[in-house]
């Protein structure tokens, strides 16, 4: 509407609120609000009794909120209070009593307050049974009065006892007797109150002799520690202790939706609309509150109350210093700015702020989404764990950023420091103060939007369960440090970890580049002995600070075959890689390589490990030393008893493809250029493959079988699983041509990626002449060409791209080739030109002179021109 209107969406709000406060629409506040004629409803015959209802449905069934529905949390922070609340009350035959234990201002009133208005509701207890409250500090000093007035008094029983008085316990007969406050109940009223719990009859004050009987269920409600103020006798008699939470436990989206229903109170009662500053929004947000949702109420009704003598028209516009005393005091010792700033907030669009898809099952749907595209194969799995690791990082980046101060995460903190000191020792795996504290609050979250998130799990428990299973499969380390760490957290806070939780664990630890490389090789330490290969690999790894060694600890007596086995389990789960690296206590080497189940990986297997022999293995590995030196180094260190075993022929060869949708020669041409452009002692192995082939079998063309594909080479993208593609394009352009080079980097250093880089595109230069000049040689043109274009560089002081180099190079071969083929030169020379890029001329002059010379030609101003433009555009 705001955009039909071209006026802000506020304004909108607040003309369509008016018109909801002068009666003429009705409001629904489901997503998104809808505003319904008063007038139109009314002609439709449409009952209604409010302004504002929840949904259509509460409109159309004219439905109020009631008992627990009028509980901000009922469904999030106090769902299990709740719970409680429902099934003590209504416990057969009478209910049982219950204790609400929890701070000022947590709701215990509110709640016992609703429990009886539910169980009245459920028809548990009777339409007539009425609710009686009771505050027993209000009697600390004068406890027979509490005693009189809850057991009833006959006339004369006391001063100032005019006449018989039934007590509340009678009142409350078939309802509920709420007594807050129960730990200033003084011992001879306790007393009195057992004989009633233990047998539903009383004698009232004064009268000894009658004995009275009344059907009451008794709430009791206490912020003290019960096990420190009350008697054991009376918390014997009590079987149900509900626990109420603070504020600070409810999660921000909690405080947000208070917020809402405190201020919409508020507007309902002044009639008029109420907007905040964003300050003051932060400070009612954030600010300690001790006595919590009472401290928030009255905090919200005193910023209320200070606005109205500010009040303008409509609208209640609150700002920072109409907060309370107590808080203003807060925001000035933060020693934060404390500026209003002009930015407000309705108070009906908090509830888009709550009713929001909440950060952590967001993220959740963001990693599900790219795992679908995965799956459905729009992805390639390194792009999609880039993704993931991506969506992760972020979250965790924001709550640090967002970090909040409660003592949840500060207990939470503490425990996992705990926990990451051993994972760092067992792995490795280093994970800084910050970073604890980002899985701290995480974990405080998971608490928070406990219930949302488990019931998001449940309804995608399956595919949460996939991802996992692929995760497990393609990144064993991760998931293995992960569910280690889970485990623990599992212990320690007693949570429960859903796989998805197990996910975002993995793609937090999985670290692209140390994985990658530790995928391609595996380190394992295999020995006998309760925990041997544990303790060795778990002393390497400290020493080493890096996670290199797995261990798999065997029984005491079992043979190389049952070794075998353990192994080829662990070969299964960790997938592929290129090295495997077994260091192994005793049996016949020969006999375990037979044994194993690995394929197009070299394999050195060592024997008689110590701590310090995988030290010393465990150090080439992280420095790449190469394995047969770094086996013999080994041996040549230690002497004594060590033997090792080496395979290396079921290592595939590394080699490109060329294949282009043009046909079979252009890939022919492209794979004699790529070979004639590697550098001196660089024999990589080039193949070229039919295209409609390529595209028909994919992954299943014996080529890949036979070798690892480094890359497909071509002129589209044939978009083969996991292989990466380049097109030719690419190798002239300076920015993606390093993209192709990184496939090379393991074979060539950098002087002879430089060297590759120039002679690809020399030779793309040339390949594109051979075909365009007639009558000159392209291969010496172009080398004069080149090296003119080399000296106009270094006069200019400026180094061409790649791009610039490859059009001039062409460009001026086929001018020299026309100029000698037509020896025109009837060129006019622009004197402008001439006057203005003086030095350019000359230097282009210099340059060029011998081939100008050489061919007899002149090259004209004009082209001057159009190289000085080349050149502009470099
Ligand atoms: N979950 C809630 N949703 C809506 N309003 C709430 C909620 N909890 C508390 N309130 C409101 O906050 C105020 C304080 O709550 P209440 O008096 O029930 O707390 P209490 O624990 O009984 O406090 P005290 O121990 O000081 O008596 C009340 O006005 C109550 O209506």
């Amino acid at each position: 509407m705001s955009e039909n209107l071209k006026i802000s969406r506020s304004q909108v709000s607040v003309v369509l609120n008016k018109l909801v406060k002068e009666n003429k629409l009705v409001r629904i506040e489901s997503k998104p609000f809808c505003f319904i004629s008063v007038e139109y409803l009314k002609e439709k015959g449409i009952p209604f009794k409010d302004s504002v209802y929840a949904s259509l449905d509460d409109l159309l069934s004219n439905k109020e909120k009631k008992d627990f529905e009028k509980l901000v949390g009922m469904n999030h922070s106090l769902a299990q209070t709740v719970k409680q609340c429902k099934a003590t009350i209504s416990y057969p035959p009478n209910g049982l009593p219950m204790l609400l234990y929890g701070s000022t201002g947590t709701g215990k009133s509110l709640i016992a307050k609703l429990t009886y208005e539910w169980a009245r509701n459920q028809g548990v207890i009777s339409k007539n049974g009425q609710f009686v409250q009771v505050n027993c500090s209000e009697y600390a000093n004068n406890p027979e009065l509490l005693t009189a007035n809850l057991f009833g008094h006959v006339k004369g029983a006391f001063t100032g006892a005019e006449k018989d008085n039934e007590g509340l316990i009678a009142l409350a007969n078939n309802g509920v007797l709420f007594l807050d406050e129960v730990h200033e109940l003084k011992a001879e009223c306790q007393e009195k109150l057992f004989l009633f719990m233990d047998q539903g009859i009383y004698h009232r004050v004064g009268d000894n002799e009658k004995w009275y009987k009344s059907n009451v269920r008794i709430v009791f409600a206490t912020t003290e520690d019960p096990g420190k103020v009350l008697l054991k006798t009376l918390i014997r008699r009590i079987p149900m202790t509900i626990m109420i939470p603070n504020l600070e436990e409810r999660g921000t989206q909690e405080r947000i939706e208070l917020l809402y229903y405190l201020f919409h109170q508020e507007e309902k009662r002044l009639n008029c609309q109420i907007k905040m500053s964003n300050k003051v929004y932060n400070v009612l947000l954030q600010s300690k509150m001790p006595g919590n949702i009472g401290q928030l109420k009255s905090s919200v009704q005193s910023c209320c109350i200070n606005s109205l003598f500010d009040k303008m028209d409509d609208e209640l516009v609150i700002h920072l210093n109409h907060l309370p005393q107590e808080l203003l005091q807060q925001v000035y010792k933060s020693k934060k700015a404390v500026l209003d700033d002009d930015e407000y907030i309705f108070i009906d669009d908090l509830q888009s702020y709550y009713n929001g898809t909440k950060e952590i099952i967001q993220l959740n749907e963001n990693l599900l989404e790219s795992f679908r595209k995965y799956r459905d194969e729009h992805m390639t799995l390194s792009n999609f764990m880039k993704a993931e690791k991506n969506y992760v990082q972020k979250y965790f980046d924001n709550l640090i950023f967002r970090k909040k101060e409660s003592s949840q995460i500060d207990y939470y903190n503490r425990g996992i420091q705990h926990i990451f000191d051993l994972i760092e020792s067992r792995y490795g795996l280093k994970i800084t103060n910050n970073e604890t504290l980002a899985i701290a609050s995480f974990l405080d979250e998971i608490h928070h939007e406990y219930h949302d998130l488990r019931s998001w799990f449940l309804k995608h428990e399956e595919e949460c369960d996939d991802l996992y299973q692929l995760l497990q499969e393609e990144f064993f380390r991760a998931t293995k440090v992960s569910l280690e760490i889970c485990e623990y957290l599992k212990s320690y806070l007693e949570m429960d970890m859903y796989s998805i939780i197990v996910c975002v664990f993995i793609f937090y630890v999985y670290n692209d580049k140390k994985d990658s490389r530790l995928t391609q090789k595996a380190a394992v330490i295999l020995a006998h002995g309760f925990s041997t290969a544990s303790s060795i690999a778990d002393a390497a790894n400290r020493f080493l600070g890096q996670y290199i060694f797995d261990a798999l600890d065997m029984p005491l007596y079992v043979d190389t075959n049952a070794m075998i086995e353990k192994l080829n389990l662990y070969l299964d789960h960790i997938g592929k890689v290129k090295e495997l690296y077994l260091l192994v206590d005793m049996g016949s080497l020969e006999d375990i390589y037979k044994g194993l189940h690995i394929e197009n990986a070299n394999i050195g297997i060592i024997n008689n490990v110590s701590t310090p022999i995988a030290l010393e293995i465990g150090n080439g590995i992280r420095n790449h030393v190469e394995m047969e030196d770094l086996f013999k180094n080994t041996i040549d260190a230690f002497h004594v008893g060590l033997t090792y075993h080496l395979e290396k022929n079921k290592l595939k060869q590394p080699v490109i493809l060329c294949s282009c949708a043009s046909g079979l020669g252009t890939a022919q041409k492209l794979k004699l250029m790529l070979e004639q452009s590697f550098p001196d002692g660089i024999n990589l192995d080039v193949k070229t493959l039919n295209y409609s082939e390529l595209i028909e079998l994919g992954k299943k063309n014996a080529v890949f079988e036979e070798y690892d594909v480094l890359c497909v080479l071509g002129t589209l993208d044939p978009n083969i699983e996991d292989i990466p593609f380049v097109g030719i394009e690419d190798l002239i352009i300076e920015d993606t041509f390093s993209d192709f080079n990184q496939y090379f980097k393991d074979y060539m250093d950098e002087d002879q990626l430089n060297q590759f880089d120039k002679n690809i595109l020399h030779n793309f230069s040339l390949s594109n002449l051979m075909n365009t000049l007639i009558i000159l040689n392209p291969i010496k043109l172009l080398e004069q060409v080149a090296n003119a274009l080399d000296v106009l560089q270094k006069y200019l002081q400026i180094r061409f791209s790649n791009r610039t180099c490859f059009g001039l190079y062409v460009h001026i071969c086929c001018l020299i080739e026309r100029l000698v083929v037509s020896r025109m030169g009837e060129y006019k020379p622009s004197e402008n030109f001439l006057r203005e890029h003086k030095d350019f001329v000359e230097y282009v002059q210099k340059a060029f002179t011998p081939v100008e010379d050489f061919y007899g030609v002149e090259i004209p101003t004009e082209e001057i021109i159009y190289i000085f433009n080349y050149v502009k555009n470099n």
